[in-house]
């Protein structure tokens, strides 16, 4: 069990020691208080939801492993995410797709009403957290030949828009029930397994279909929508309708924040790179927090350096505002409420190791040309004391500190996980 006062004592020696290069330690923790991580419900349940959790996960994506314990019920994930959540410092948000409706009533996508949610919203208020959400274009009998919204069939791009529109109607209620602006995310997993001759036409569909949604003006204060786009799945590997440029170009012109996710695009590309030219066009953007490895694996998020890289992109651009964060990762073959710990808690660590940078004097040096102090402080920042202030956020939260959690996540499945069906 950690020492608090040696805590204390050592975050008072960190502080010392940011505030010789003119940075606040106790500024950067208020900011970081304020920061809400959207933590994914899919990385519970390996992306089963309880619409039909037997059924094929389709759209292109996978969840290998088989890890004991996972969850099966609604009562099971929310008991699995309070565990989660009881690790991680701060109030945050939990991102919901629509296949984890909680009734008794049979419903189908293109019925879906928020009363089929208030459960999630009553756990949600009672946690004290927000509530973003998805509609579901996968996993579903209607997926038709890997396509939805852009699929050449009416009746197939019928029941898809029906989907969404209902999805938005369940944001919407999110919204105005926990006071937090629910930030509606679509992803269209459309696309060829083999080159197409038409390259336009499916596109087209798509932003029709989508249009067709959003038609109808919510208050923003309630519900945004984002787009996500991607650069392939499996199954859709020559072609995705909902590309990158289709996207920027859509999300852009219609006004919806546009979301991108770390595994989407090729394997050298960042999405470190393109936060600070996308924030100068799109209204706001939404970041999938992921780790490719090799192809938009899912892994969970460790401290990389793309993590490090997106998290001073937000803070040195000033870009936290506009910005809203929610992690995509399911890894099947480690325990579920470890993996969502690790990945928001590194996200976290990340975001404070930008904060606890002399931004503002780093940039003056930079204008005036003075590129070796540039270097000379970022290489030597890389040394400074940055876990000790972390370690003292912890205590302030009330939430282990080390590997303390991760003995309460062993002790959780021993007794708990285990014990399921
Ligand atoms: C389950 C999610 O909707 C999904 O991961 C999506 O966001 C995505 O990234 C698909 O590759
Ligand atoms: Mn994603």
């Amino acid at each position: 069990m950690a020492n608090q006062d040696q805590i204390v004592r050592n975050y008072e020696v960190a502080k010392e020691r940011y505030a010789e290069i003119g940075v606040d330690t106790e500024e950067a923790l208020k900011k970081l208080q304020d920061m809400k991580i959207s933590v994914h419900c899919w990385q519970g349940d390996d992306v089963k939801g309880f619409l039909n959790p037997n059924g094929e996960l389709t759209g292109g994506i996978m969840a290998t492993g088989n890890y004991p314990g996972a969850a099966q019920t609604p009562e099971q994930l929310r008991q699995d995410l309070e565990k989660a959540y009881s690790l991680i410092p701060g109030k945050h948000k939990l991102n919901l797709h629509a296949i984890y409706l909680d009734t008794d009533e049979k419903v189908d996508l293109n019925e879906i009403e928020p009363k089929h949610f208030t459960a999630w919203v009553d756990w949600a208020k009672e946690q004290g957290l927000g509530l973003d959400f998805n509609p579901t274009f996968f996993s579903h009998p209607m997926y038709k030949d890997g396509f939805t919204l852009a699929s050449p069939d009416k009746e197939v791009r019928d029941f898809w828009v029906e989907h969404g529109k209902r999805t938005r109607k369940i944001a919407e209620y999110f919204g105005k029930e926990i006071g937090q602006t629910s930030i509606n995310n679509f992803w269209i997993p459309d696309g060829f397994k083999d080159n197409p001759v038409d390259t336009l036409a499916p596109r087209q569909r798509l932003m029709e279909a989508l249009d067709e949604i959003f038609a109808e003006q919510l208050n923003e204060d309630f519900t945004q929508e984002a787009v996500e786009s991607k650069l392939f799945g499996i199954g859709a590997e020559a072609y995705t309708v909902g590309s990158h440029e289709f996207y920027m170009g859509y999300g852009i012109s219609r006004n919806k924040l546009v979301c991108l996710d770390a595994g989407h695009f090729h394997p050298t590309e960042v999405i470190s790179n393109k936060l600070s030219a996308l924030s100068l066009f799109s209204k706001g953007i939404l970041l999938h927090v992921s780790r490719p490895v090799r192809w938009d694996s899912d892994h969970v998020v460790i401290m990389d350096d793309e993590l490090q890289a997106i998290a001073r992109e937000i803070v040195r651009n000033n870009l936290l505002e506009r910005t809203n964060i929610g992690l995509d990762f399911f890894d099947a073959t480690i325990n579920r409420i470890a993996a969502w710990v690790i990945g928001t808690r590194n996200t976290q660590k990340a975001l404070l190791r930008a904060l606890l940078e002399p931004t503002a004097f780093l940039k003056q040096k930079e204008l005036e040309g003075d590129f070796t102090t540039r270097l000379a402080y970022t290489e030597e920042l890389k040394d400074f004391p940055f876990g000790d202030v972390w370690n003292y956020f912890c205590v302030k939260n009330n939430v282990p500190v080390g590997f303390d959690w991760f003995k309460e996540v062993q002790h959780y499945e021993k007794e708990i996980l285990l014990n399921r069906a």
